[in-house]
């Protein structure tokens, strides 16, 4: 997308939709039933640039500049295709000689509207604005290079805007602090390297009527219905888990460390029989998968690995993606790839940035299984009941405002754990769906930002990634099933990922000193109504590399039976 650089002959007054400060827009309700009063409208007003550039306001006034950015980029589409006569060309006009009327007071109807004035009045008044917040709102999050790319472009289509002129300074100087604070050496000129991720809110969006109670006796059995098929000596359950310090040892306390002071209700995978030692007790099959690189060694279904020599299948329209045999295809064919077929996109990054790019393509695989079966994403079987690891807050007392009404920081106060770039987060999830033949406007509530940050959230907390010999994460998958077990630096089972995902009883148990032989995690097997309990790293390493490397997918510092007692004893405590 590129703006103009026009001159403008026309002077619009400044939109009235500008921030007018109401009692109502002071509380948390009040912003937060506006917003929903705006997304109710779009349904009926999918191309107005105006509802886009409130929606970002109302976004941005809740602490959300990442969905904000979202709609003001998607304002900035729409300006762009009523200036350059796009594919929503004649859509994009109309709404706007409407939001023209709307923001008028002299009672003009449409018939009396030029569509010289619509396109003159988009390209001006409303691109304008949507710069402004898109900008800020990348600001905000840190994504500074796309800040300053946008800004440029603002600049040179509004060279007298003193905010553009001022956020140019403001970023020269975000992108000096960044650097010097890393003690490296930079060179402003070098756009390149400019920093262009953030962390932004992972939440259960107050709006987000898809996530179901996990815990309601009607999940529990959805979950074992298929539990069953995959592993009929297994069952779901709800369970209490520790909620996990950070593994930062803030209180410098080292009794504190690995006293676990909460609990957490959570899922957790337990055998309904005794399951004896070596047995296979769980084979799951997913097509939530993603191929980051040598696809023509993997099943693009199931991401098994080929074996040298074995008989390959591939679609016959695009002769681009490789099946391990004909379940795979039909599966493939059925479920996702039709939409995909002959869609190419970039998989190529820089290595820091290889694992993000592994979740973009498991997002963009899921955009593609809700197409072709005609479902919103966050419904897919795959999705719908995986953990979030939301920041489970109440925004009644964490989210804050000062006393003006204004946010005390961007975000509202709310904590950040989800990673956000505006390229893997907006930009390029759109470009596929365009690329795909969706309708970006029309199907928001399916594809809007929060849907995107939801999907992220599940897959940073679920999904498992293999890497190649290098080191670089090659594929990745979500195995909705297998991914419902919790983890134990003493696991009793042991798993494998080949196409498949397979648990299997352990034969042997982990040797560790401080095992209490009483219990009944003593013995190899699983008994009746003993968890399950995977590992999220690599259990010969000693307790600290353990602790770290797992901290990421718990959430935490690992308070496993061994690990308590293992520090416990690297601390020469009895
Ligand atoms: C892949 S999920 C496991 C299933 C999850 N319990 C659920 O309800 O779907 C990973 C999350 O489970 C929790 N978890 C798993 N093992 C744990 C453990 N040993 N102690 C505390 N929390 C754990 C953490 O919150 C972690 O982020």
């Amino acid at each position: 997308m590129e703006a103009r650089d026009d001159v403008f002959h026309h002077s619009f007054c400044s939109l009235r939709t500008q921030e007018v400060v109401t009692e109502r827009d002071w509380t948390l309700d009040g912003r937060l039933s506006r917003l929903g009063e705006l997304q109710d409208r779009l349904s009926d007003q999918p191309y107005s640039i105006i509802l886009r550039l409130e929606l970002a306001k109302a976004y941005k006034a809740l602490g959300y500049p990442d969905l904000a950015a979202g709609d003001a980029y998607k304002a900035l589409l729409l300006v762009d295709e009523v200036a350059d006569e796009g594919e929503f060309y004649e859509e994009a006009l109309s709404a706007a000689r409407l939001d023209m009327i709307s923001e008028r007071a002299d009672g003009v109807d449409t018939a009396n509207i030029e569509a010289r004035d619509a396109v003159d009045w988009a390209k001006s008044v409303c691109s304008e604005e949507a710069y402004r917040i898109l900008i800020e709102c990348l600001i905000e999050i840190g994504c500074l290079r796309s800040a300053h790319n946008y800004n440029t472009h603002a600049l040179a289509t509004f060279p007298a805007n003193t905010q553009f002129k001022s956020h140019h300074k403001a970023l020269e100087s975000k992108v000096q602090s960044h650097f010097e604070a890393k003690g490296e050496s930079f060179d402003l000129t070098d756009i390149e390297n400019y920093p262009d991720k953030g962390m932004v809110r992972r939440e259960l969006y107050s709006w987000n009527d898809h996530e179901p109670n996990r815990f309601s006796p009607e999940t529990i059995k959805i979950l074992n219905d298929e539990m069953t098929k995959a592993a009929p000596k297994l069952e779901v359950k709800v369970t209490n888990l520790p909620v996990l310090a950070s593994w930062a040892k803030s209180s410098g306390d080292p009794e504190m460390e690995t006293t676990p002071t909460h609990q957490v209700k959570q899922l957790g995978i337990f055998a309904k029989e005794d399951i004896l030692p070596g047995e296979l007790c769980l084979q799951e099959k997913s097509v939530l998968t993603a191929i980051s690189r040598l696809h023509e060694f993997y099943c693009d279904a199931c991401s098994a690995k080929f074996e040298e020599g074995a008989a390959v299948l591939q679609c016959d329209d695009c002769n681009e993606v490789f099946f391990c045999g004909e379940e795979c295809l039909k599966l493939a064919q059925s479920s996702y790839h039709p939409v995909l077929c002959g869609v190419s996109f970039e998989k190529k990054s820089p290595a820091s940035e290889a694992p993000d790019v592994l979740y973009a393509l498991l997002l963009i695989r899921a955009m593609a299984l809700a197409e072709v079966q005609g479902v919103h994403p966050l419904d897919l079987k795959e999705v719908r009941y995986i953990w979030g690891d939301y920041h489970g807050l109440n925004l009644t007392s964490s989210w804050r405002t000062d006393s003006q009404g204004r946010l005390e920081d961007a975000f509202g106060s709310v904590p950040r754990t989800l990673p956000f770039s505006f390229n893997l987060t907006i930009l390029n999830p759109l470009n596929i769906l365009l690329k795909m033949d969706v309708n970006i406007f029309e199907q928001s509530h399916r594809y809007d930002t929060w849907v995107v940050n939801t999907l992220y959230a599940k897959f940073r907390g679920t999904a498992s990634a293999q890497q190649g010999l290098d080191g670089r994460p090659e594929i990745g998958a979500v195995h909705p099933l297998w991914c419902l077990a919790n983890h134990s630096c003493d696991p009793n089972v042991i798993w494998e990922w080949q196409g498949n995902i397979k648990f299997w009883a352990r034969e042997k148990l982990i040797e560790w000193k401080g095992r209490q032989p009483k219990l009944p995690d003593h013995e190899p097997g699983l008994l009746a109504g003993q968890e399950l309990l995977s590992h999220y790293c690599d259990v010969r390493l000693p307790v600290q590399e353990r602790r770290e490397w797992a901290a990421g997918a718990l959430g935490g510092e690992c308070v496993c039976p061994r690990c308590v007692w293992e520090a416990a004893e690297e601390r020469g405590l009895p």
